[in-house]
Formats: structure tokens, sequence, C-alpha cells
């Protein structure tokens, strides 16, 4: 049995549940400053990493696989330290992760050479399922893999990546290069992994659909940070947009506002109608109707409305 001293045992109480953890992470670059990073993405979960280009999604998968060293802080990944000149052969046979590039140095092998030499390594490869996923893709194996199209190739890496059967998948960009039937393949497969174990995934992505379709959590990052993460249901429903006015007292200003509960924003938008932005809609609810000001017009926010006003909000 593996020994464990006072230190560790309580580290791994405290990441229990985490699939992936990162506490503190700090990367210094000569031009960008990764961090401080503090994620916990939940086993069993879909976690998406969504934020602007450069504001760090990739730099952050690097640091997660060990291909980059954090100067600050700790990183585990299925309760394991990673990092450090740490021998993680072991991890690695665990998880899987599909890089936003596609490796150079592979693209003279056939796909069934790839595959027969990632079989070998993972042991709970799964072939039948391989070869389901390539069928469900549409992807010739017997291509050299830099004679693929960027979307066929994306879709072989990614069959490749699910039939390890890994606990946590890594993806960076999964759908970049699909086109949308593949897309819609991509997201039912993925549902698929999530269904047949204790499964956890990480993505970084662009695709609002996706993250809609996928996660159950959504880390948003901006300027190298990871500025907030949330539980998906509960972000999108609690961000609104009202339009509220005229009362009975007559018209309604910005002032009248002022404290309703979550405000992010307010204009005053002609009719004697006040538009209203909240972070706690139920709430701003509540308030207007205990004041007797009439909601007039409500829609929920979008995702990327929502991500532009809490980046705002941060920066
Ligand atoms: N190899 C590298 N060497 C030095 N700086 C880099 C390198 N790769 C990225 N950067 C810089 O690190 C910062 C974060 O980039 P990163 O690729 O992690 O962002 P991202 O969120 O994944 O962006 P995108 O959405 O465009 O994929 C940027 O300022 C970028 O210019």
């Amino acid at each position: 049995m593996r020994e464990m001293n006072t230190e560790a045992r309580a580290a791994e109480r405290e990441t229990a549940g985490a699939a992936v953890w990162l506490h503190g992470a700090v990367q210094l670059r000569k031009a960008f400053r990764l961090g401080p990073l503090n994620l916990e993405a939940p086993v069993g979960c879909v976690t998406a990493i969504v934020g602007p280009n450069g504001s760090g999604k990739s730099s952050t998968f690097r640091l997660l696989l060990g291909l980059t060293a954090a100067d600050e802080g700790e990183i585990r990944l299925l309760g394991e330290r990673v990092g450090d000149g740490l021998d993680d052969t072991e991890l690695k046979r665990r998880m899987a992760y599909v890089p936003e590039e596609d490796s150079k140095i592979e693209a003279s092998l056939r796909g069934t050479s790839q595959a027969e030499f990632v079989s070998a390594w993972y042991p709970a490869w799964n072939q039948g399922e391989f070869e389901r996923l390539l069928r469900e893709f549409e992807v010739e194996p017997s291509k050299r893999l830099g004679k693929m199209s960027k979307g066929m190739r994306r879709k072989f890496e990614l069959a490749l990546a699910l039939a390890r059967e890994p606990e946590l998948l890594l993806l960076d960009e999964p759908s970049s290069g699909l086109d949308p039937l593949s897309w819609r393949k991509l997201v039912g497969e993925l549902h698929r992994y999530m269904e047949r174990g204790r499964h956890t995934i990480l993505m970084a992505t662009h695709i609002l659909d996706e993250v809609k379709r996928l996660a159950d959590y959504i880390a948003i990052m901006a300027d190298g940070r990871i500025i907030g993460v949330y539980e998906k249901d509960e972000l999108l429903s609690s961000w609104h947009r009202f339009y509220v006015g005229p009362g009975l007292g007559g018209a309604v200003s910005e002032g009248d506002v002022a404290d309703l509960p979550g405000l992010v924003r307010a204009e005053e938008s002609g009719g004697g109608t006040c538009r209203v932005v909240t972070s706690r809609a139920w709430e701003a609810e509540g308030w207007c109707r205990e004041r007797g000001l009439p909601i007039t017009g409500q829609r929920a926010l979008e995702l990327d409305e929502i991500m532009e006003q809490l980046i705002r909000q941060a920066r």
C-alpha cells in the first residue's frame, strides 16, 4: 500500500471530488502572466473554460499537462500532483488530451499505425469503441495523418482519445474545423462518454452552443486569470434584462432602480421606462413587485452577453 504523510492525506481530502485542482498556480512569462489560477473541476462533470483570444486557455492546458512549469502554486489531476519533474507516467495513462493544434511530428504515420502505438500504451484501450467512433465520424484510418483534412484529423484524434476510456478528458477547442454534422455527432459522443462512467471533461471552447449543450460548470478566463467558475444553469437563469416602468408614480429613472438587487447597469430607455441588467433576476423581480414598478419586458441574457459583463466587472 502507498505510504502517505499527514500533509499528503490532507491534500488528498481537500482535492477529493475534483478531477482537476489548481491552487494559486502562476506562470510568469516575459509578456504574459498566467494566474493565479484557482479551479476545481468536479469528477463526473463537464467544465468549460471560455474566454477571449489570448486569455490563457491553451496555456492553462499546457500547465496542467506539465508541458510547461508553474512558478508558483499547486496542480493536481485525479488527486495526483503534477509538475516539479514528478513522474506522471501512470497518471497520463488515466487521461487523454486533445490539443488545439494537431502534432506535425506524426504527419507521416498512417492512422492505423498511430492507433496501434497508442493502444499498446493505454491499459483501458477499447478497440471496438475506436472502430465504432471511426465509422460514426466517417474517418478512413489507413490515410497518413498529414494527408487527412483538418476536420478529419481532428475526428481521428478525438476517436483516439475517447477509445482510451480516460477518467479525465482534456479538450482544447475540440470542434475546431468540424462541419455542423460532425459537430453534432461529437456532442453526442461526448454525452455518451460522460454517461459511461465516472468520467470528467475539462474543455476550452469558443462555441457557446457547445457550452450550453455540454457544460455543467463554466470557468470564465480573461487576462490570464480565471475570473469566476459558475454552475451553468444558475448562471444562465440569473442574468436578465428588464424594462421597468412607468409605474404609478410616473416615469422610472436610473436613480429609482439604483438599489435593484444584482444591478449591473441601468439606462433610461424612453417612454418613462428604464432598461436594466441584473445578475439576480429572481430577487430583482420581487424587488420591483414590492415597489409597484411594472416589468414591461424581460429576457434572459445570452452567455456571450453575460461573459462580456463579467469580464468588464473583473477588469
Ligand atoms: N508559445 C508561446 N510563447 C510565448 N507566449 C505565448 C505562447 N503561446 C501563447 N502565448 C501568449 O500567451 C498568452 C495566452 O495565450 P493562449 O494561447 O494561452 O490563449 P487562449 O486563451 O488559448 O487563446 P485562443 O482563444 O486564441 O486560443 C497570449 O498573450 C499569447 O500571446
